[in-house]
């Protein structure tokens, strides 16, 4: 798709020369460019500036005044696949049941992993893609997805199938995570090191074979996987190509961090507990630590501790964590405004977090993320608002007016 935005009131996250990712005091700094032009070729970026440098050319023509642009986010940890929901556990916990207690009685993953092994492919198709297309409308340009609530060898291979095929039918920049070891399924309660070798002998080689994920995931945390476990499912995943993320450090920290980094993760996530050396392992790395705002909030639990770990000079990346249990929600605008009120992040540290170093935890920053000649058109266009801190300021109430996907304007 070919079109010139012209006349908008200010071009945001504008990075000439790319950027992998930023940390620190680096996350500081919003470039942008006050009333500029965007011209989209092909459906990429193939330039931009000062409207009075705006090519004169004959196009199809968007004009932007009083609104701005950025690029679309880029939400780097969701499990959107899935079936069902499970809102009496929200009941049970607004009752006083903890996350914990329901997991113990058989709820949580459990839960939906029941849910969507009953589930057929078709079905979990039609109710993943309505998320899928929820999310695009709320800006979201490129997602992560996962499985981990088939548990099975049948229910896992579902839900990858079912991504690659959102993945081949959507315009939206999509990989895919096997996170088999989500939970310990039932069948396996007393042989969790059985459950491992499933994954690995067993699921491991089909994935390879028809080329359903990207990465590799596991829930590294007290009751569900141990630092071990996850050295054993990192090291597996590497032997058929898939780079590690892992979830960690949400409820305790057991060493999770200090074993994905020494396996060289993309990322780890969560981190709603972090002790000092935590921080210290993660610093002179290229694992992006990410946080998932949404979670602390649904969940009632401690948010990570964005600012510390911003001023240790660590870089941090914003997801939503759309899931059924701990974040029924996958809207990114929620995540960078609750990121700027509880975790005091600034306006330009929250939309770093979620473009650039979003793009970067999902090895897509030379792609995605930033508005850079010879990347992907992924836009948002908002409504007509005074500064880009109305974004986050305005929490709840996305100003989004349109969204472009390679050029394209989505409906
Ligand atoms: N913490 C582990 N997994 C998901 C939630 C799983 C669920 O409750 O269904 C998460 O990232 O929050
Ligand atoms: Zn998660």
């Amino acid at each position: 798709m070919n079109v010139l935005f012209k006349n908008i009131k200010e071009l945001i996250q504008v990075r000439e020369t790319p950027v992998t990712f930023l940390a620190g005091k680096e996350m500081r700094s919003l470039p942008t460019i006050k009333n500029a032009f965007l011209l989209v070729k092909d459906g990429l970026i193939a330039d931009y500036g000062l409207m009075k440098n705006c090519p004169d050319i004959e196009i199809k023509t968007i004009d932007a005044t009083g609104k701005m642009i950025l690029p679309s986010w880029c939400d780097s940890h969701t499990h959107l696949v899935y079936a069902g929901n499970r809102e009496g556990e929200f009941v049970d916990r607004i009752r006083g049941n903890s996350y914990q207690e329901i997991a113990n009685k058989g709820g949580g993953i459990l839960n939906s992993a029941k849910k969507l092994q009953e589930t057929s492919e078709e079905d979990l198709y039609n109710q993943s893609k309505a998320r899928l297309e929820e999310i695009i409308q709320l800006g979201t340009g490129a997602v992560e997805i996962k499985s981990g609530y088939g548990l099975t060898k049948d229910a896992e291979l579902k839900m990858l199938r079912v991504i690659k095929k959102l993945k081949e039918r959507y315009p939206i920049q999509i990989k895919a995570t096997f996170l088999g070891a989500h939970a310990i399924p039932l069948a396996y309660k007393d042989n969790k090191n059985g459950y491992l070798q499933m994954l690995i002998a067993d699921i491991l080689p089909t994935i390879k074979r028809e080329g359903l994920a990207d990465f590799i995931d596991i829930f590294c945390e007290t009751g569900y996987f141990s630092a071990n476990d996850t050295q054993q499912i990192l090291e597996a995943g590497k032997k058929y190509g898939l780079i590690g993320k892992i979830h960690v450090n949400q409820f305790t920290a057991i060493g999770g961090i200090q074993v994905g980094v020494k396996n060289d993760v993309l990322s780890v996530d969560h981190l709603e507990e972090m002790r000092t050396e935590d921080i210290e392992t993660l610093k002179k790395t290229q694992t992006m630590p990410v946080a998932l705002p949404s979670c602390s909030y649904f969940l009632s639990i401690p948010y990570t501790p964005a600012r510390k770990m911003i001023d240790a000079g660590l870089p941090l990346a914003l997801a939503t964590d759309y899931n059924p249990g701990s974040t029924p929600s996958g809207n990114m605008n929620f995540v960078v405004a609750t990121a700027c009120i509880k975790m005091k992040m600034t306006p330009e540290e929250a939309i770093n977090a979620a473009t650039i170093n979003g793009a970067y935890a999902m090895s897509l920053e030379r792609k995605v993320g930033s508005i850079t000649r010879g990347k992907l058109a992924n836009l948002i266009l908002t409504k007509e608002i005074n500064s880009y801190h109305f974004i986050p300021y305005s929490f709840g109430n996305p100003c989004i007016e349109k969204v472009f996907l390679k050029g394209t304007e989505i409906k």
